[in-house]
């Protein structure tokens, strides 16, 4: 993997995991550089990774040959037009996480149409267990779709949509979904205590189940889920009871609802930035 010199403007949750996971890789740290508006979160990255740090902007654009602009969606032009006023921002990568912020808007709170690839990462990536998806148009080169999809599969796995819109399906299959994940674990880790386990053991119970059922996805890719599902229901067992009540309370329809909400919400951010 190439090593340019990597800036990360904001240093918050999804910042920490991503740079979590390419130290852990391998990525020299001397070639990091994280900026944030508050020093905490910057100190705790300096002395956990090693990597440079600084609360200007600017300086973080200048030092980077790419740059991760990690800033919640709603602060973005406020942050890019801060930018402009003080820095040069040609001849550099840019690589945005923001949610449902197009190319096409960034390039205009950045002043020109820099080369842009859209990342959809997830927290997971502290792990290196990441689920990214990447879009770039036309106008981004081989070489650095390669740097991107070179960083980014140093903290998980990479997929590249061809459509901007594509963009909006990640965020709700992978990007947000590890909080959906969390909600699910939670509900059964609070019926685990009702019926009579300590915080403690309901939770080991939950995530150990949960853990060993996505290592039985990612082992057998030939069997459907489906068919892991059926291998644990037992006809007229206890897990085809439980499996009718998911069934009688629409699971199918409930997921659909929450992964179009988050779409449409994306959709929604897009008008609105
Ligand atoms: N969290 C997730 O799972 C995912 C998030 N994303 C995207 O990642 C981006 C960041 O999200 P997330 O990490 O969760 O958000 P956080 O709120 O954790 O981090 C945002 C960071 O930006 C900093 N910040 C705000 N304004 C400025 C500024 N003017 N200059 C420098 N730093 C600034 C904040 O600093 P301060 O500490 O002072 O508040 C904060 O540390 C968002 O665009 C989001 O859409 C994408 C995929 C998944
Ligand atoms: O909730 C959000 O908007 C961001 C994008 C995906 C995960 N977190």
């Amino acid at each position: 993997m190439q090593h340019r010199k990597l800036a990360f403007i904001g240093a918050g949750n999804m910042t920490r995991s991503i740079i979590a996971g390419l130290v852990a890789s391998g990525y020299p740290a001397d070639h990091i550089m994280a900026s944030n508006r508050s020093r905490p979160k910057l100190d705790a990255l300096a002395a956990d990774y090693g990597i440079k740090v600084t609360q200007s902007n600017g300086e973080a654009c200048e030092f980077a040959d790419a740059i991760v602009l990690s800033v919640k969606p709603q602060m973005m032009e406020d942050v890019c037009a801060a930018l402009q006023q003080d820095t040069d921002l040609s001849g550099k990568l840019y690589i945005s996480i923001a949610a449902g912020l197009p190319v096409e808007r960034l390039q205009q709170m950045l002043g020109a149409e820099y080369p842009v690839v859209r990342v959809m990462p997830n927290t997971p990536s502290l792990l290196g267990q990441g689920m990214s998806g990447l879009y770039a148009d036309s106008s981004v080169n081989e070489d650095d779709r390669n740097y991107v999809d070179g960083v980014m599969s140093a903290v998980g796995k990479t997929l590249w949509v061809t459509e901007e819109d594509g963009i909006n399906g990640v965020i709700a299959a992978a990007g947000s979904s590890p909080a959906y994940f969390f909600l699910f674990l939670q509900a059964m880790q609070e019926e685990s205590m009702r019926m009579g386990f300590s915080e403690d053991d309901a939770r080991l119970l939950v995530q150990q189940a949960m853990l060993g059922a996505a290592q039985m996805v990612c082992e057998n890719p030939d069997l459907m889920l489906s068919e892991l599902r059926a291998q644990v229901t037992s006809k007229g067992g206890t897990t085809a009871a439980a499996i009718q009540s998911f069934i009688d309370s629409d699971i199918s329809g409930i997921v659909s609802k929450a992964m179009q909400s988050a779409v449409a919400r994306a959709d929604e951010m897009a008008k609105s930035l």
